[in-house]
């Protein structure tokens, strides 16, 4: 019996590197691919898969998958810009270059994610490494806009949140948060989509979204009215109250609260024996309590995904992020 098991880094933010922390006896690893398409057999496989349709799919589909592919295996589009009359490698570099600058992070968490799915392992834990468990989406995402310009990094970064969340609310054996530090933005949100979280009682949970003048993510305008209450979800939501690892407790939002001195000794002991129950008893039992409300957590997805589209692109957000770096300059 394992857990698949790796790790946020604590200190750096959600878009920074995944490590696996240790290798733990009962634990199997995940050590992420990148992305979609993690492997160049995946991408002939589903190259392959393309010649299979009934109709071609057409150019369109084609360069997509293919610029998926390259971002997120090499990351942002490094090569030379082919001459205009060297037509297919030109389109072929358009189409990756488009998707600018998305933060590899979150594709390589959705592959850890998608490993664990199919593995034999019982159970996944997500945690921070270091004092932090995650400082939430790295802000600096906002100042580096490539050649696709504004509007079209925003829309991109809508469908990778988009995907992003969905792998959380799709995911079918139970996932376990421990939470070893302060918890910021989606991070914190994307909570109300795990079985079970546990934290020390040094974490504090933040979604500081109306002060970054955006909103919502993560289906947390669902699940968290939903765990709390409104007015103590608005507390948070909307008002960026900062919680104690106690009152996040209070609210339903974390299982169980340790003391830091004896945390992380008494969480993987617990981890440990969950992972030797029966696994399939654990993901059917989870897919039927998380089952009845699956299509209307993905239809809440897309709605706070569309709107933080248009967040991102509001002057509210871009004053608030100009705001951020500002204060950072100063010190
Ligand atoms: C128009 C295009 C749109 C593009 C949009 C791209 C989006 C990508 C798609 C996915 C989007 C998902 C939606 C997610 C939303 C969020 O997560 S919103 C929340 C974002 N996070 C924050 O606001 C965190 C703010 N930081 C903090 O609260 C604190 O820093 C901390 C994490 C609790 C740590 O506090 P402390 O120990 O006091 O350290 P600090 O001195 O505050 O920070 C240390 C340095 O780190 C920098 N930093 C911290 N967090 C971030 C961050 N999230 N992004 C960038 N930089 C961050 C901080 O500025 C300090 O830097 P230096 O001053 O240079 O040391």
């Amino acid at each position: 019996m394992a857990a698949a098991f790796f790790t946020l880094p604590g200190r750096w933010r959600l878009v920074k590197t995944l490590r696996v922390v240790q290798n733990l006896p009962a634990v199997k690893l995940h050590l992420s691919g990148v992305a979609m398409i993690a492997t160049e057999a995946e991408f002939e496989k589903a190259k392959n898969k393309l010649k299979t349709l009934k109709n071609d799919p057409g150019n369109e589909v084609k360069l997509r998958i293919y610029a998926l592919f390259k971002q997120a295996t090499e990351g942002p589009c490094n090569s030379p810009k082919p001459s205009m009359l060297d037509f297919v490698n030109k389109a072929k570099w358009d189409a990756w270059n488009s998707l600018g600058k998305i933060p590899k992070m979150y594709e390589e968490i959705m592959k850890a994610l998608e490993q664990a799915a199919k593995d034999d392992s019982t159970l996944t834990v997500m945690t921070g490494s270091g004092d932090y468990y995650c400082s939430g989406n790295d802000l600096s995402n906002f100042t580096d806009i490539g050649p696709e310009g504004v509007e079209q990094k925003s829309k991109n970064s809508g469908e990778l949140l988009k995907r992003y969340v969905s792998h959380y609310i799709d995911f079918p054996k139970p996932l376990i948060g421990v939470i070893n530090g302060p918890a910021v933005g989606v991070a914190v949100t994307i909570l109300g989509l795990f079985d079970a979280v546990y934290a020390t009682d040094k974490a504090t949970f933040h979604a500081p979204f109306s002060q970054l003048g955006q909103s919502p993510e993560g289906c947390s305008s669902y699940t968290f009215p939903k765990i709390m209450g409104t007015s103590k979800a608005n507390e948070i939501l909307l008002f960026n109250k900062k919680l104690t690892a106690a009152q996040a407790c209070e609210l339903g939002l974390v299982t169980e609260v340790f003391p830091d001195s004896t945390f992380q000794k008494e969480v993987w002991k617990k981890l440990h024996a969950y992972a030797k129950l029966p696994k399939n008893s654990l993901a059917f039992s989870k897919q039927l309590i998380r089952g009845v409300e699956k299509e209307k957590l993905h239809a809440v997805n897309a709605q706070e995904c569309e709107r933080l589209v248009e967040r991102w692109l509001s002057e509210e957000c871009m004053n608030a992020i100009m705001g951020f770096f500002e204060k950072k300059s100063k010190l």
